[in-house]
């Protein structure tokens, strides 16, 4: 990618896409182009096109696409799976209509089989059933990969397909209910600190709330005292945790140095998407722990067994990326304690 390529960040407002813009600006790319939600909505085909005609980018990071945590997963089912195919129709098909030269399409490790081995290697896609909690988003992401792929042996397009694990960092999504786990539980454990220290006000600013009662609700609908914080699930489900940068890092590093063709064993078309993660994975029990201990919160930690658990272990096998030259750099508590330091300075 020259320095001055048009460059279409999709979803340059979220944690990843903040974290590519952040990264490409860094590198000294000046010819970024994004639009937010209310500007551009990438469901709307007339819109999407119109901005393709339009712009005409040279390279395309979608980044872009309805994410949420387990229980929003599994809530809002019709609108994952909706929304993000639609999302990816529209930018991938576009992309290939105005000549695009390279896009990076954005997946998740949960498009593996629940039972894959662990490791999980790229070429376990496929092989069988899906985890039911977020079965929808999967199905979405794995029609995103077949589609970059598709096009590729058809139209000779050099589109890309990532699958990064779990990933948290700056701009990340705090939501109690609809969140991933990572930032849940650092705000659940900051509220359950402050209400052991008598700080009423920071907890009813925190929830943004004018009234300690209705602070009181929400804090009881989430298991969050002054003496206990709860976490959903049993606590032993296996989670690998990337930091958003680090991911970004990767994204603009397989941009920049990887095409279809290097991803392409010989004979083997299918095998196009690389892995993003660190390779290393911890119990919810232990990150809990890591957690409490960076946010300073010395009460006990509950386990509500009614919410469910979702995969028991998606580690990744980042053989591929590794082989391709890329590694992650920040550890798990250097990035929990970067990220709580964010939260506090936002409050
Ligand atoms: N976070 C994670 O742990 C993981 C994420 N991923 C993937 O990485 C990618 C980035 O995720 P992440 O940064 O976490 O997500 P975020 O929710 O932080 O960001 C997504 C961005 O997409 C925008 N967006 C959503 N819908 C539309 C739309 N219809 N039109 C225009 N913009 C839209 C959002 O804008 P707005 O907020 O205004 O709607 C937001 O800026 C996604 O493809 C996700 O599936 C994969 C694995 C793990
Ligand atoms: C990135 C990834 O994210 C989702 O899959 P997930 O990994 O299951 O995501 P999660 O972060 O929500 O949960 C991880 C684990 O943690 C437990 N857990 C405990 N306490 C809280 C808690 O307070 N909040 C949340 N959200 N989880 C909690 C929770 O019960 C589960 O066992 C999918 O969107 C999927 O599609 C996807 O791509």
């Amino acid at each position: 990618m020259n320095k001055d390529a048009k460059i279409y960040i999709a979803g340059h407002r979220g944690l990843v896409g903040s974290a590519i813009k952040g990264d490409l600006e860094k590198k000294g790319y000046t010819n970024l182009i994004y639009k937010t939600h209310k500007e551009l909505d990438l469901t709307n085909t007339a819109a999407v096109t119109a901005f393709f005609e339009k712009e005409q980018p040279e390279y395309v990071f979608l980044a872009a696409a309805k994410v949420g945590g387990i229980v929003a997963n599994n809530t809002y089912r019709a609108d994952f799976i909706y929304t993000n195919l639609m999302i990816q129709n529209n930018v991938i098909h576009q992309s290939y209509l105005s000549g695009v030269k390279k896009l990076l399409f954005l997946g998740s490790t949960c498009i593996y089989p629940k039972q894959a081995p662990q490791p999980m290697p790229e070429d376990s896609l496929l092989t069988g059933p899906l985890e039911y909690t977020n079965e929808p988003y999967a199905i979405a992401k794995i029609a995103g990969i077949k589609m970059c792929e598709s096009y590729n042996i058809q139209y000779g397009t050099n589109f890309l397909s990532v699958m990064p694990t779990n990933l948290y960092g700056y701009n990340d999504n705090f939501d109690l209910e609809k969140s991933h786990v990572l930032p849940a539980l650092i705000r659940k454990m900051h509220l359950a600190k402050l209400l052991s220290e008598g700080k009423k006000e920071a907890v009813m600013r925190d929830l943004g709330v004018s009234a300690f009662a209705k602070a009181e609700e929400t804090l009881k609908k989430y298991g969050v005292s002054g003496t206990s914080v709860e976490i959903w699930g049993t606590g032993a489900p296996r989670r690998e945790f990337l930091w958003s940068q680090d991911m970004a890092n990767a994204c603009v590093f397989i941009m920049e140095n990887t095409n279809f063709a290097d991803v392409t064993p010989e004979g083997d078309v299918r095998n196009t998407h690389i892995n993003i993660g660190t390779g290393e994975d911890i119990s919810i029990k232990e990150l809990a722990q890591i957690i409490q201990k960076i946010v300073g919160f010395t009460g006990q930690l509950t386990f509500n067994t009614s919410k469910p658990d979702g995969t028991l272990r998606k580690l990744t096998d980042v053989s591929k990326l590794h082989g391709l030259g890329w590694k992650h750099k920040v550890p798990l508590e250097e990035g929990v304690a970067r990220l709580y330091a964010w939260y506090l300075e936002k409050q």
